[in-house]
């Protein structure tokens, strides 16, 4: 049976806010209603400061678009314009839980405004200011070759409008519901991946507003049973407009990595990612070039097809780590697009050597030491 927004409002003028008495539909803080198969979408637009009042309306709002004839799932945020102070009920984990600094590296905090994700040590943004540049690509690969290095890895596909993970990791099928809103995330050759395209149909198309964008996400970081992780890599959307700033600074992040290409235009608009980043005060773990350049498989010639090393000059002149090249290959493309990413099936390719040497050196600066074997500290409880 077919749902439609308008019985998803009407279900909603039941429910009332509570000091004003008002129908959550009439009061205007409802965002776009998404219907997508039997799940429906909706976020309700509140003020830091009643996180906790308006959690019972949101559970209304849930429990009362579940009642709607067709409905298999149904979920409902709360979302803040401006970012709020840490969720209702979380406490700040303990300083040794708090990302280190490598000596030479960038030293800032994460933004203290994202409340920490209970389980999981580090959160990770890959970035690029430019689409079309391999970020996805780099995300895979590099949450992969963190694992190899030896981490509990996650990774979460935040590019909503071109959802591109389930395809790198050759990954179908619907996230299993492991307690009230909590979503299982699937696996793939050993990392946990969570993404908008196991949940919503292919065909269906992304119209996102600006609050759906943040509740989606937010939902996707703290209502997917991650369990213990070292790092959970965030695949971003690409871009460095309000939508990425207001992600940057929702999300509890201990770093980003910058991917480019070596082209000016690609350059500058990577200047523009690390200048995004440092605005929110997340440290840059460094930029990769990617498709730095082509070897002929025939010939073994190596050409530098868009100028190479481009972005390790950037690097330079900004200030922050270069952390590698990967060059243009057939082979690396052929293998993302059936699923097959190179560092999991092709591990002592070239390329994947220079992925893991990406991934010891982010989680370097992320631990501090850059001893892979490092035991990760207790759990966090957060009640
Ligand atoms: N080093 C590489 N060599 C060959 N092909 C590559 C390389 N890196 C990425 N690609 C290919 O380029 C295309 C774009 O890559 P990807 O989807 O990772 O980019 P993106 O920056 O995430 O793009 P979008 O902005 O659309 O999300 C893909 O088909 C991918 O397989």
């Amino acid at each position: 049976m077919m749902v439609t927004r308008e019985e998803v409002a009407r279900a909603l003028e039941q429910v009332k806010l509570p000091a004003s008495g008002q129908s959550l539909t009439a009061s205007g803080r409802l965002s776009d209603i998404l219907v997508s198969g039997d799940k429906v979408m909706v976020a309700i637009a509140i003020d830091p400061t009643e996180a906790a009042a308006m959690e019972p309306v949101r559970a209304a709002a849930q429990s009362a678009i579940g009642g709607v004839p067709g409905v298999g799932q149904a979920l409902v945020s709360l979302t803040a314009d401006r970012p709020a102070g840490p969720v209702a009920g979380a406490t700040r984990p303990p300083p040794s839980t708090q990302p280190h600094v490598a000596p030479g590296r960038p030293s800032q905090p994460p933004s203290p405004k994202a409340a920490t994700i209970p389980g999981v040590r580090h959160v990770i943004a890959v970035a690029s200011g430019k689409g079309g540049v391999g970020k996805s690509t780099t995300a895979c690969n590099l949450a992969l070759a963190l694992a190899a290095n030896g981490q509990r890895v996650g990774i979460l596909d935040a590019d909503i409008y071109g959802p591109s993970l389930p395809k790198l990791f050759g990954l179908h099928g619907k996230p299993r519901v492991v307690s009230g809103r909590t979503l299982a995330p699937l696996e793939g050759f050993g990392v946990k991946v969570m993404s908008i395209g196991f949940l919503v149909e292919e065909e269906t198309p992304m119209i996102w507003r600006g609050p759906m964008v943040m509740s989606a996400i937010t939902q996707m970081l703290r209502e997917v049973a991650w369990g213990e992780l070292d790092v959970l890599v965030v695949d971003m959307p690409p871009g460095t407009g309000d939508a990425q700033l207001t992600m940057a600074q929702a999300t509890p992040l201990a770093g980003a990595v910058i991917v480019s290409t070596p082209q000016d235009l690609a350059l500058i608009d990577a200047r523009r990612g690390v200048a995004m980043f440092r605005k929110t005060e997340v440290p840059i773990l460094g930029i990769v070039e990617n498709m730095s350049y082509f070897i002929a498989p025939d010939t073994g010639n190596r050409y530098d097809i868009f100028g190479h090393g481009g972005a390790r000059k950037e690097a330079a002149r900004l200030g922050v780590p270069f952390l590698g090249e990967v060059p243009l290959d057939m082979a690396l493309r052929e293998r993302s697009d059936t699923g097959r990413p190179i560092v999991a099936t092709d591990p002592s390719s070239p390329h994947s050597l220079v992925y893991r040497d990406v991934a010891r050196q982010v989680w370097a600066s992320l631990s501090g030491t850059g001893d892979v074997t490092i035991k990760p500290p207790p759990a966090i409880v957060i009640e």
